[in-house]
């Protein structure tokens, strides 16, 4: 009873027996508890129980001077009173001893997912001091029991957390020096109280125009301390839009509090504040308690109750105990806890929202990061319990995610209705969200939809400034109204150009002769549509895509005859040299039928070519003695300068980067200066703009599906061909595991192929052995081996360590049949033309990318002869993804799932994959049609506006944004 009324004398009314519960669960040891309570009593302050490894020190920080040494010392058998308490004080023994006193066995704090540790043991100690609380509501049952449990920190808990590095914790918002930080949720009205005189004065002079909303400083937000402002600073967040863009990682499902609650569960659920308190927790800290009463159904009640109404007696009442922690000695100030308690008025209907934690009492939870919304009246309910999305952000620096969280929130407040640079006429047609209410959405949805319905907003931003940006720079350097209506109508209906053949110049019409072939429809198509946009006054910039095999080459070549017919020069960049061989040995034989005066000079230049002769190429080019050049990148060397340059075809376009795609286009450019001289006296349609860029012609063997294409290239016109040169037979494609059995049926199959004539390509991934990766086979190190196995034949090696005159010999060799088998790494997968080799066996092919593997695949199969391919998988986990080659030699169907499967990167390859532009949320793959819907508003905004000047808020943004690489750069 005297502890009763102590408690009861100290809490200022709180129900005794409530105490008495407590202490008897928790202190039931008489001369402790009357000895603590005393302390308690003495100083004012209450709770204690934060017991750990230096419980004595929190102690102290609670209680006072003496701690719980005070209160345990008498009964501290073989201590000396007077001995150092600090450093022999063994919690463990406290525990044996006087087993009521429980460590460790409360619920474990976690505050930010587990990645939390404090700077001071005094933090983790003073969650909770119910008596000095200001105006403590005490009416709450119960109240006093969990503020006592939420003292409670198991010991592992607090020993992981002291050993967790300064930088994952909150501890990095921590000041060095003693400065107000709020740990846990930053409030608003609170911090904005306490810091505005912290705030910088340049605050106040930023503009705010609509415009420079989402570019201001993060110091224009208000509120924030030097600190926070220097925190958010050294993690990137310079501007508030910085800070928008930090997009939520996920939203965790919260569930509504139906049936059963779960430690770590995400809950949402609606109730009555009890009440609100601002509690001086020690001489430097503080914290908000909120506690709000929540009906939910009982345990004992089924789901299927809950879709009807509950009968009184089925609902329980549950105490959701929200919690926010402030550390500054300013934090503490009574006016402080007064404002901080009063922003939660008791009674309101909120809507709670946060991961939960059971406190030791029945039916009490603790939620640290929570979301709470005070709703009009209860029908609001529904609306709110309707699974709200919690978002989930990705930890940034040492930031903890609810800093983030409320910086956010605040930040979103700043935002006005006119801060969308978007025209309303264009979201409105799209059925977009406004850009206000996309940042609204993403951040604080209501529903998933609603956050899928943000992030399509957002996402249509990232594809529609590129866009916008490549066209609008693409617009600026044309001089006429008419160029630029041209070119848009050129993206707006691509299909819409061709020419026939008989309009075709005398010198394409007379290599068209000499083919050994017919063009396919699409190929006809194709050089129709190409030589109608070498007719325009506006450079060309198309992209060719074809499948495998599918016959590109012959429509570039054609498309150079075109210009060459006109009196100017074509320049044929492919990306490797063993490339630029095949093409200009083929593109001879074709030429060899050509009557002499017409046939126009070749020249091949590579960085194989001897420096003698790539001097007497260069004077070729300049003086325009020689009309076509075929190369590598050396034909972008500073030295090369061409007489009259009008087209330049750049072969497996993708595997340059955009750098060096633009550095040949600004060549181009400077170059075709000197060719109006030329043209001057030619009888061209297009004479009149010989002052005009080359055309640019691209070519991708790689299949990019049209989401990435118009993502790499969304300032390209697109031509395909979609059908292969008749007679071909579909590749067989078959997937072996590569164990030993495996490895002896393939041997078996090649044996059969060469016997019947047959060329074999043998790919490798690494040419040689290497210690890191034994798994993977070498093909200079199976070559001895191979060559052993198959004696009746001879064997070759091709790799990209070779000289460039050691790689021709040994394609030649394989070419002319000299050599049966061809162990090569994946050197051969771009364009290389062996139309007898009828056999490719792909080692470790679960290390190549599925539209690689059909690359390689498709250097066989391109004659008549009936091909198969071997796909030898180390990894059984691989076998299913290599099946779909078995089923489909479609090259975009095989694209699309890689760019599914892997992503851009392992489609296009590190090089050109490294050039895409950034999308911090779209994600190309699924976003294709977003893609195109931009595409659609660029096309919409620069036709009404070619300067962007009737919109001055998207010329604003597009500045703003990260300027583009200019493909002239
Ligand atoms: N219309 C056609 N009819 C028959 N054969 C053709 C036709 N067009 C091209 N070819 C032949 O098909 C083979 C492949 O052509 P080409 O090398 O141009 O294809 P590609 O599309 O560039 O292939 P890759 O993507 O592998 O580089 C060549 O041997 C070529 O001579």
């Amino acid at each position: 009873m005297r502890i009763q009324r102590l408690l009861v004398n100290l809490c200022g009314g709180l129900p005794g027996q409530l105490v008495m519960d407590h202490l008897a669960l928790r202190l039931p040891h008489a001369g402790i508890v009357s000895r603590y309570l005393h302390r308690l009593h003495s100083c004012r302050r209450s709770c204690i129980y934060l017991p750990g490894r230096r419980l004595s020190s929190r102690v102290v920080v609670a209680c006072g001077d003496g701690g719980i040494h005070d209160l345990i010392e008498d009964d501290w058998d073989g201590k000396d009173s007077g001995a150092n308490l600090e450093d022999e004080f063994d919690p463990f023994s406290v525990c044996k001893k006087y087993p009521s006193i429980i460590i460790g066995s409360s619920p474990t704090i976690e505050l930010y997912d587990g990645t939390t540790s404090f700077s001071s043991a005094a933090t983790q100690s003073c969650w909770g001091f119910p008596p000095a609380a200001v105006d403590a509501d005490w009416g709450v049952p119960n109240r006093l029991c969990n503020a006592w449990s939420s003292l409670s920190v198991s010991l592992e808990e607090e020993k992981s957390s002291s050993q967790l590095p300064m930088e994952e914790s909150v501890a990095s918002l921590l000041p060095d020096e003693p400065m107000p930080v709020v740990i846990g949720s930053l409030d608003s009205s609170v911090v904005e109280e306490e810091s505005l005189d912290e705030v910088d004065a340049e605050s106040d002079s930023v503009a705010a125009s609509v415009e420079m909303i989402l570019d201001r400083p993060i110091s224009s937000l208000p509120g924030l301390t030097k600190r926070q402002r220097h925190l958010l600073e050294k993690n990137d967040f310079h501007t508030i839009r910085k800070l928008l863009n930090h997009f939520p990682r996920t939203y965790a499902d919260l569930q509504n509090a139906h049936i059963g609650i779960q430690d770590g569960q995400y809950l949402i659920s609606v109730g009555r504040i009890l009440s609100s308190r601002g509690i001086r927790a020690g001489s430097s800290f503080s914290f908000l308690e909120v506690v709000v009463s929540c009906q939910i159904a009982d345990d004992k009640s089924t789901w299927e109750h809950m879709n009807g109404d509950l009968d009184e007696k089925e609902k329980k009442t549950i105490y959701l105990h929200l919690k926010k922690f402030f550390r500054g000695t300013r934090f503490t100030s009574q006016s402080f806890l007064r404002i901080l308690q009063e922003k939660h008025r008791v009674g309101d209907i909120v809507c709670v929202s946060g991961k939960v934690k059971s406190m030791s009492s029945e039916d009490h939870y603790e939620i640290r990061e929570y979301n709470i919304d005070v709703l009009e009246d209860e029908e609001d309910s529904s609306l709110c319990t309707a699974g709200r999305p919690y978002p989930i952000y990705p930890s940034k620096g040492g930031l903890n995610p609810t800093f983030i969280r409320d910086v956010i929130q605040r930040a979103l407040q700043t935002l006005s209705f006119g801060v969308d640079p978007i025209p309303k006429d264009v979201t409105q047609e799209l059925g977009i969200l406004g850009l206000r209410d996309a940042y609204m959405g993403i951040h604080q949805p209501k529903n998933i939809y609603e956050a899928d319905s943000a992030r399509k907003r957002l996402i249509f931003d990232e594809f529609f400034y590129l866009q916008l940006g490549r066209l609008f720079q693409m617009l600026e350097g044309l001089g006429t109204e008419i160029e630029k209506v041209g070119l848009l109508d050129k993206y707006r209906k691509p299909e819409m150009s061709s020419t026939y053949v008989k309009e075709w110049s005398s010198l394409t019409q007379k290599f068209l002769k000499t083919l050994p072939y017919d063009l396919t429809t699409s190929q006809l198509s194709a050089v129709s549509e190409i030589i109608s946009d070498l007719r325009r006054p506006v450079p060309m910039n198309r992209l060719l895509q074809g499948d495998v095999g599918c016959g590109k080459t012959v429509v570039a070549f054609l498309a150079c005859m075109e210009v060459i017919g006109s009196g100017y020069q074509a320049a044929f960049m492919v990306p490797t040299e063993l490339l630029a061989i095949q093409h200009h040995e083929h593109l001879l034989d074709l030429l060899e039928k050509l009557d002499i005066e017409s046939r126009p000079s070749v020249a091949l230049l590579t960085g194989g070519t001897p420096s003698k002769q790539s001097r007497v190429i260069r004077e070729g080019l300049q003086t325009g003695e020689i009309s076509i050049v075929i190369g590598t990148h050396s034909l972008i060397a500073e030295r090369i300068e061409f007489s009259a340059l009008r087209i330049a075809v750049v072969d497996e376009q993708h595997r340059f980067g955009v750098v060096q795609r633009g550095r040949f286009n600004s060549k181009l450019y400077y170059n075709s200066v000197s060719s109006r001289t030329a043209a001057a006296h030619l009888d061209d349609p297009s004479r009149g703009d010989a002052n005009m860029a080359p055309h640019v012609l691209a070519m991708s063997a790689t299949p990019i599906p049209r989401t990435l294409a118009l993502a790499l290239y969304g300032d390209m016109s697109m031509t395909q061909i979609t059908d292969l040169p008749p007679g071909r037979i579909p590749v067989e494609t078959h997937v072996i595991e590569g164990n030993e059995q495996g490895f002896q049926e393939m041997y078996k199959m090649m044996l059969d192929e060469l016997e019947a004539g047959g060329k074999i390509y043998l790919v490798y991934p690494v040419i040689e052995q290497s210690e890191q990766l034994p798994q993977l086979r070498a093909a200079s190190a199976d070559l001895e081996d191979i060559s052993q196995r198959f004696k009746d034949y001879n064997c070759g090696l091709l790799h990209g360590k070779m000289k460039s005159d050691e790689k021709d010999e040994a394609l030649r060799r394989f070419r002319s049949g000299d050599t049966n088998i061809l162990l090569s790494t994946q050197v051969i997968e771009i364009g290389v033309d062996v139309p007898d080799a009828s056999m490719m066996v792909v080692m470790n092919a679960e290390r190549f990318g599925m539209a690689q593997l059909h690359q390689l695949r498709g250097r066989v199969g391109r004659g008549v002869r009936k091909s198969r391919c071997i796909l030898l998988a180390s990894t059984v986990g691989s076998l299913t993804r290599l099946k779909v080659l078995e089923n489909s030699t479609d090259g975009f169907h095989l694209a699309n799932m890689d760019l599914l499967l892997r992503g851009p990167g392992d489609l296009l390859g590190k090089r050109q994959s490294g050039h895409l532009p950034e999308f911090p949320i779209a994600r190309l793959e699924i976003d294709g049609n977003v893609l195109q819907d931009a595409h659609h508003a660029v096309l919409k905004v620069l036709g009404s506006s070619h300067d962007l000047e009737r919109y001055p808020g998207l010329k604003v943004e597009l500045s703003m944004r990260q300027p583009l690489c200019p493909l002239g750069d």
